[in-house]
């Protein structure tokens, strides 16, 4: 994983758990079922407690304290996720390092391991009271250690907990005293009793547990001795291939068999993870995969039960196709991920370069906005930046005894001298060398600084991934490097770069982070940064700037810091001078733009998001075969006392029946008659969103002055009472559309009856007219062709509509202009739209339901409907037959009363 290590208490490991949660949780229908169903309406049994008095409450708020689901909702109401059931974890390793004694009374000593802290801790706020979910943490053991040891180690020693403290500030570069790198035994046997003992340790009676992933090399023939050798292999293919590559690396050259070798273990763990997920997994339980070492899992598990909701998050960036390209195993990897149900990004780039790959590697696989189409399953992508633990790091960084003292200390220690800190771990990719050569630049091209200026850098000493990662190198460039500064810049009473190749402890790491006067972030590649995020927490008094690279996943996410180049040394240089001489008032100012991203970044939100996205995929995956027949009773009760609304409508299929003539869909009078009285209610945000040009929408509905338009699939919009068209498309490289014409018009020679229809930026080809068969046929032969001849040069989207296909740019759909119009309303208490409509009937129409899904609004009050037969699966909330239901709606809507509705269909 690419966060940052640090010091984590074992507690991030914590085996706590609590069972309260069946008492305020809906009912489930299968004992340990994960349940997110739409199933609203007509089951108000399958809640157990409801306070139909209460108002009611957004899901948001619901998730925040999930403990509330059940108690403020309106069952009859909407269709509504329930949040709750049973999570399985799989990450790579457990968060204890394990240690055989061989003693008979207690055969195992558990350590804390340090690193990926983040994702330690949205496993143990999962596994806490404070969430409604039970939770299963799956992981390997890691390298199991033994008690027979380097000479004069103890077994605490091997553990990891003891540290040197950071009053040592003034001891010789390096510190002594790190931790001692554990001892492998060559080969280690371990008795199937003693390896129950571990399970059992690891287990617990209240629901929430960890599960070891055993990965021995053989085991004995009565299957009771396990025997383990040469257990680093299982890093091999993950930190030499994967990692390397997915940081812009190059692997290094092996021999052709090694690399086999290599493939042959990781596909290996990977299906040991399987095996151990599907020992414990029940039907309806999530399955939440973690990271570059476990992407083969999703497509084990979807081989072996179809139905699992799986959700893939990696925590390392995703490399553009060029990189990713010259992995041997790239299919089999694409492959191995989109097995997943959704698969998480940290940035928006590695999502775009993932769909990317899919698109140019795996013929049929075509990708969209929202996701990948893999062999008829919908791949949802996201984006879902992982956070820190801010809650325990305030408290730790300024509640904990001490802790004050420590701060003045360390800036007594320093005094008249401005800190500089940094933290990374020891592998390339963190940009020590690059952070030290920049240091060495300033201090050369700044001589007012020197000696007022120290950099306090704590770059632990290599772990074994980062061994695996060239980490032991690095170390000693890094030495070289502080050699070469402190030798050029230091004095007898100063030391520019004080260097500790060791973890310290939290404490002392927070009071370093809070006294410091400027936080430095090089890192070259990375997917996360902790180290950032802390030490912009931390800074909640003081305001000192953070340099950040704009390499690390984190710099899209925290836009207040100062971004930079850590190859661009002058520049950087440059930038370490100015930060140390901003006014307090540019601090503050800086400060303002970087807390509200800091409050949205804790891990608990982290978790929340990701869960609520999946279970809002799911949602429509599980229940979205039918969607209940509208009840306009529900809407015009939500409707008639809000005063901030909106009305999405899409145009053809939904407020004009389909026919075969496009230009003979036109809008009936009385459509017409209830748009502009709705439209005419300043309460009323009203807006036409269609895959129709600017000409037809104007012609047939620019009469109505209170309407805003969007044209060719949200390529273009016009806001009420304004005639200028804005175009989202300016960007974009229409260089495609030659190609397509051509492609277009040689099928239309073809296929008779079929006809070309040419807007702006999208190109339609319509072959309702002709005869079925050939019109679907070379509907899919278009595609083909189209995707073959501009794959890889334009970002463009082949959909498949009614009796037609249309291409458009892919950066552009219908979902971005209904987020574009929630957003109109602004953000706030108050601000938000408190009733939405939004019809729609097509496939481009889900993108809208899905944006309003994802949005923050109460679901209550947002009224998602598809227009179409009763099997249509779709992210919708409700179902109404045909257009024509959808005018008498609007008249409903406009007359304000619910009584001439026909009761619903079903
Ligand atoms: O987003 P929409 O408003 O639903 O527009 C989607 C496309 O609709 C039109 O084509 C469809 O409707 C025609 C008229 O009923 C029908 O003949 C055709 O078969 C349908 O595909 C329109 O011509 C396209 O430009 C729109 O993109």
């Amino acid at each position: 994983m690419a966060t940052d290590d640090h010091d984590k208490p074992p507690e991030s490991a914590s085996l706590e758990g609590d069972d309260r949660d069946t008492e305020l949780r809906p009912t489930q229908s299968k004992s340990s079922a994960a349940s997110f169903r739409s199933d609203s309406i007509s089951s108000p049994s399958s809640f157990v407690s409801v306070d139909e008095s209460t108002e009611p409450q957004s899901l948001v708020g619901a998730l925040e304290d999930p403990s509330k689901i059940n108690l403020k909702v309106h069952p009859k109401d909407y269709p509504r996720l329930e949040l709750s059931g049973r999570i399985i974890s799989a990450s790579y390793c457990l968060p204890h390092n394990f240690v055989y004694t061989h003693n008979e009374n207690e055969p195992w000593t558990l350590g804390h391991r340090p690193g990926t802290s983040a994702m330690f801790d949205s496993f143990q706020f999962l596994s806490s009271h404070k969430s409604s979910w039970k939770h299963l943490h799956i992981g390997w053991t890691g390298e199991i250690l033994q008690k027979r040891s380097r000479k004069g180690m103890t077994i605490e020693d091997m553990a990891i907990e003891d540290r040197p403290p950071l009053s040592r500030l003034s001891a010789p570069v390096p510190l002594n005293g790190g931790p001692i790198n554990p001892q492998l035994d060559p080969s280690l046997r371990i008795s199937r009793a003693d390896r129950n003992r571990l399970e059992q340790k690891l287990g617990n009676s209240r629901g929430n547990r960890m599960v070891p992933v055993w990965l021995p090399s053989t085991i004995s023939d009565d299957g009771n001795f396990a025997t383990f050798r040469d257990q680093t292999k299982w890093r091999h293919y993950s930190e030499h291939e994967l990692f390397q590559l997915f940081h812009y690396k190059f692997p290094q050259v092996t021999d052709g068999r090694t690399k086999l070798g290599r493939w042959e273990d990781y596909r290996r763990m990977n299906k040991a993870f399987a095996d151990r997920i599907l020992e414990t997994y029940s039907p309806g339980d999530i399955v939440m995969i973690h990271d570059y070492h476990l992407l083969l899992i999703p497509a084990m598990l979807r081989a072996r039960v179809g139905d699992m909701k799986i959700s893939l998050f990696l925590h390392i960036p995703f490399p553009n196709f060029e990189y990713f390209r010259c992995l041997a195993q790239r299919r089999d990897i694409l492959l191995g991920m989109l097995g997943s149900d959704m698969i998480a990004f940290q940035a928006i780039s590695y999502a775009d370069h993932f769909k990317s790959c899919c698109q140019q590697l795996l013929p049929g696989h075509q990708s969209s906005v929202s996701g990948v189409e893999a062999q008829g399953r919908h791949v949802n992508i996201e984006i879902l930046p992982v956070g820190i633990n801010t809650e325990t790091l305030v408290k730790a960084a300024f509640s904990e005894p001490n802790i004050d003292l420590k701060v003045s200390n360390i800036s007594n220690g320093f005094q008249g001298k401005k800190i500089i800190v940094g933290r990374d771990r020891v592998d390339p990719t963190r940009g020590v060398v690059q952070k030290l050569q920049a240091f060495y630049m300033f201090l050369d091209r700044y001589p007012e600084w020197r000696g007022k200026v120290i950099l306090i850098q704590i770059t632990a000493e290599p772990s074994i991934e980062d061994k695996e990662r060239g980490g032991e190198e690095n170390a000693k460039a890094i030495a070289r490097m502080v050699k070469a500064i402190n030798g050029r810049f230091g004095t007898v009473g100063h030391i520019p770069v004080r260097h500790f190749s060791t973890y310290i402890p939290k404490e002392e790491y927070y009071a370093l982070l809070r006294a410091a006067d400027l936080g430095l972030i090089t890192s070259v590649r990375d997917g996360m940064n902790t180290t950032s995020l802390e030490f912009v927490t931390t800074q909640k008094k003081n305001h000192s700037p953070l340099l950040l690279s704009e390499f690390s996943g984190t710099s899209s996410n925290l836009n207040g810091a100062i971004h930079i180049n850590p190859w661009d040394l002058l520049r950087l240089a440059k930038a370490i001078n100015d930060a140390l001489l901003m006014s307090d008032r540019e601090r503050q100012a800086m400060y303002n733009v970087l807390t509200p991203t800091m409050q949205s970044n804790s891990v608990q939100k982290w978790v929340e998001k990701s869960l609520r996205r999946l279970c809002v995929h799911m949602d429509v995956h599980e229940a979205g075969e039918t969607r209940p027949a509208l009840d306009i009773g529900v809407v015009l009760k939500y409707f008639s006392p809000s005063t901030r609304r909106l009305f999405v409508f899409d145009y053809d299929g939904t407020l004009t029946p389909i026919v075969e003539d496009p230009s003979a869909a036109l809008p009936s009078g009385t459509l017409l008659n209830h748009l502009k009285t709705i439209a005419a209610d300043k309460r009323n945000a009203v807006w036409i969103v269609s895959g129709r040009d600017q000409d037809f929408l104007t012609k047939w509905l620019g009469s109505i002055e209170g309407l805003g338009l969007s044209a060719e699939h949200g390529s273009f919009m016009k806001y009420p009472h304004s005639n200028e068209w804005i175009n989202l498309t300016e960007r974009e490289d229409m260089g495609w559309q030659p190609k397509v014409l051509e492609l277009a018009r040689g099928i239309t020679q073809n296929v008779p009856g079929s006809v070309l229809e040419r807007k702006r930026v999208a190109i339609t080809w319509h072959y309702r007219r002709a005869d079925p068969k050939l019109g679907s046929y070379n509907a899919k032969a278009l595609t083909n062709k189209i995707q073959r001849s501009i794959s890889g040069k334009y970002d463009v989207e082949v959909m498949t509509g009614k009796a037609n296909i249309e291409v458009r740019p892919r950066s552009i759909n219908k979902g971005q202009v209904v987020r574009r119009l929630v957003n109109d309303f602004g953000a706030g208490a108050g601000k938000a739209p408190d009733f939405v409509l939004c019809v729609g009937d097509d496939t481009t129409d889900e993108d809208m339901f899905r944006a309003l899904r994802l949005s923050e609004l109460p679901m209550t009050n947002v009224f998602g409907i598809v227009v179409g037969h009763s099997t249509k699966r779709s992210m919708a909330s409700w179902r109404v037959d045909a257009p024509e239901d959808v005018i008498d709606l609007l008249g409903h809507v406009v007359e304000g009363r619910e009584t001439a509705f026909p009761s619903p269909k079903s």
